[in-house]
């Protein structure tokens, strides 16, 4: 099984070349290769860049089958030009145990399209109150390699501090929501004068920035490292600032979300823009665009977040937070951050697969793109110019808040260790290879 990409530009540069994968691995690069048998994709113009791996995923299998699974979250995947996605444990029952943690990884690996590694649960049902079994899942076919309480924060601070020193002896990460909930009860929107405005309980910056900072210094002390989810504040940009600067092991992800919109959206009272964290301030926005282009934010994760219509058209207050992101994530990126010339398309190598690679411990992905190199890629057209309809999503559930937005760039095609999983809008399947 072999693909020639014709005409394409790597990472972004000058001059336009080939690019062979035979049997999974990068074969030949440079001008007028001889395609043989090999299935040929006109690219030319296109961006080649290494598959993108996400941190933050939610696919919602096992319990909320009717929003995502594993193959319908795959698929999005796929066509999102990932090749990798960390697949939170928020699910029910909670992958809090090796059954689950397993589960995840074989339904992934069966559908094929990208791979799915398995979040493990920090605390037993996310609960908060006992730790959960951390190396057992680790050590098991799912090889866990990343843990999260996500959708709650792991608050007790003793337990966290228990989970860094754990975590640090089994060579695993621990991503925290950062969320102090005694200062989010009943919140539903970013504490400012739009909330105030609106009638919506507010939720302080102070929430996320108090156990940020407060779990550097508990990984300080752990000599652990922490990984904190969706940074939405200008706050946490400063604070990962200055942990950096105190040798501390942090690392961060923003999501697209939070790249692009800010609390004005709230206006319609839509629920499709609420989410945790909350969209901030336009002061926020650019205060997390400027941290991921110096590096002070890693990378981008999307928090992909399906959720039912009835979860979401419904009163304000009621309504899940969350949104979709993996179909769109690549083409944010783009207009946030390379159309500004924030990011060059080596930036965007770097923030949405070679740090998010490194963070996780992923050998395999986020590869430099040179001969005898796995072939996980992605193409990129800078020109397609879309138009984003929630219901032509892979995704099941539809809850974008970017419906009807137009985006120039967009993933056209994507490999999995060779093998073309999403090509112009369609994803293959592994039996079709
Ligand atoms: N981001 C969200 O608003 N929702 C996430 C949970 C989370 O990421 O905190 C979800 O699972 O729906
Ligand atoms: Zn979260
Ligand atoms: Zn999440």
């Amino acid at each position: 099984m072999s693909v020639l990409l014709r005409g394409v530009l790597v990472y972004g540069e000058q001059p336009a070349t080939d690019v062979l994968i035979d049997d999974g691995l990068i074969a030949a690069i440079g001008t007028d290769l001889d395609a043989g048998d090999a299935e040929v994709v006109d690219a030319s113009g296109q961006i080649l860049l290494p598959g993108f791996v996400d941190l933050h995923t939610h696919l919602r299998e096992p319990g909320r089958e009717d929003t995502e699974t594993i193959e319908s979250g795959s698929a999005a995947a796929a066509l999102g030009g990932y090749t990798a996605v960390f697949a939170m444990a928020n699910t029910d029952p909670v992958a809090d145990s090796v059954v689950i943690t397993d589960h995840v990884w074989r339904r992934g690996q069966e559908v094929g399209l990208v791979d799915v590694h398995p979040v493990g649960a920090v605390t037993v049902g996310l609960g908060g109150k006992q730790l959960a079994e951390m190396a057992t899942m680790a050590s098991g076919i799912g090889k866990v390699k990343m843990f999260s309480d996500d959708g709650k924060c792991v608050d007790d601070p003793l337990i966290m501090r228990r989970a860094l020193e754990y975590s640090s002896s089994l060579g695993v990460l621990i991503a925290q929501h950062a969320e102090e909930p005694r200062l989010t009860v009943g919140a539903v929107a970013h504490e400012g004068p739009t909330a105030a405005r609106l009638g919506l309980a507010g939720w302080p910056r102070a929430a996320e920035e108090s156990i940020v900072a407060r779990d550097a210094l508990l990984a300080r002390d752990a000599g652990a490292r922490v990984h904190i989810c969706h940074a939405s504040t200008a706050g946490t940009v400063e604070l990962l600032k200055w942990a950096r600067g105190q040798g501390i092991s942090i690392s961060a992800e923003v999501t697209p979300h939070h790249l692009l919109l800010d609390d004005s959206r709230l206006e319609t009272y839509d629920a499709v823009n609420k989410v945790n964290p909350p969209l901030r301030e336009a002061s926020d926005v650019e205060a997390l665009r400027k941290g991921l282009a110096d590096g002070t934010v890693d990378c981008v994760a999307t928090d992909h977040a399906p959720h039912a219509e009835q979860d979401k058209c419904c009163e304000f207050s009621q309504a899940r937070p969350g949104m979709l992101g993996l179909e769109t994530a690549l083409s944010i990126v783009a207009q946030t951050m390379v159309e500004p010339g924030l990011l060059d398309w080596r930036g965007v190598a770097r923030v949405m697969s070679e740090r998010p690679a490194a963070i996780v411990g992923l050998a395999d992905q986020g590869r430099p793109i040179e001969i005898g190199e796995i072939a996980n890629l992605t193409l990129v057209d800078p020109d397609a110019s879309w138009t984003v309809e929630g219901k032509k999503f892979a995704s099941i559930s539809e809850n974008t808040p970017f419906e009807t937005m137009s985006f120039a760039a967009r993933v056209t095609t994507t490999l999995l260790r060779g093998r073309i999983t999403a090509r112009d809008g369609a994803v293959r399947a592994t039996t079709e290879a």
